[in-house]
């Protein structure tokens, strides 16, 4: 009786759901973050074509988590994605100095999207277990996350290989959209 009724208190009020989208140039370990974070498991990944879509819950917060195809030719159709986004998950390849403006152009555009006017911005300082990845710091002052002033935005270090890092980055995610202390 008790599940019956918890399924119909289910059907009447859905537990809202809250849209992640993760962005980042290819190689960058965005397929591995969503994986690492669903199964809790390291997959084996090909570049990603499209996009792959998990659903996520986390101290009983649910979470639609979008990951996109990061190749340049792939990247113009992110915007498709952004409807109705709560937080944006941005993963830097820590170890790819090369192309640490390319990814900020990136950023600096999807920033400027109407879509995700209200978003929150996560960047994952990935690759940390790799000698001479750049820090968080780094990171910041390549991306001037500080010159962001329209977006509540967070940079967390992380490997998405062992996993460190990735709840609590997903924490502050939580605790931003819900407006609540994580428990
Ligand atoms: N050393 C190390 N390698 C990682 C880490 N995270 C991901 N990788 C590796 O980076 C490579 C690319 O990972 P993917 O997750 O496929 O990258 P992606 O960002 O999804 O790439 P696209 O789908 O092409 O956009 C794989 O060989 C991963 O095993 C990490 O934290 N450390
Ligand atoms: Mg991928």
């Amino acid at each position: 009786m008790g599940a019956m009724m918890s399924r119909f208190w289910f059907m009447l009020f859905p537990a809202k759901e809250y849209k992640i989208v993760v962005v980042g140039l290819d190689n960058a370990g965005k397929t591995t973050t969503l994986y690492k974070l669903h199964l809790g498991e390291v997959v084996t990944t090909n570049p990603t074509v499209g996009s792959n879509v998990e659903e996520l819950v986390y101290k009983n917060i649910r979470f639609e988590v979008w990951d996109l195809g990061g190749q340049e030719r792939l990247r113009t159709s992110w915007a498709t994605y952004y409807r109705g986004t709560h937080a944006v998950i941005a993963v830097i390849d820590s170890s790819d100095r090369a192309r640490i403006s390319i990814i900020k152009d990136e950023l600096f555009r999807l920033l400027g999207h109407e879509d995700l006017q209200h978003s929150v911005i996560l960047v994952f300082a990935n690759k940390q277990d790799i000698k001479d990845a750049m820090t968080p710091a780094e990171i910041t002052d390549a991306l001037s996350l500080h010159s962001i002033k329209d977006h509540d935005w967070h940079i967390q270090a992380c490997c998405a290989l062992s996993g460190e890092g990735l709840y609590d980055g997903l924490g502050w995610i939580a605790q931003r959209v819900t407006g609540k202390a994580p428990t």
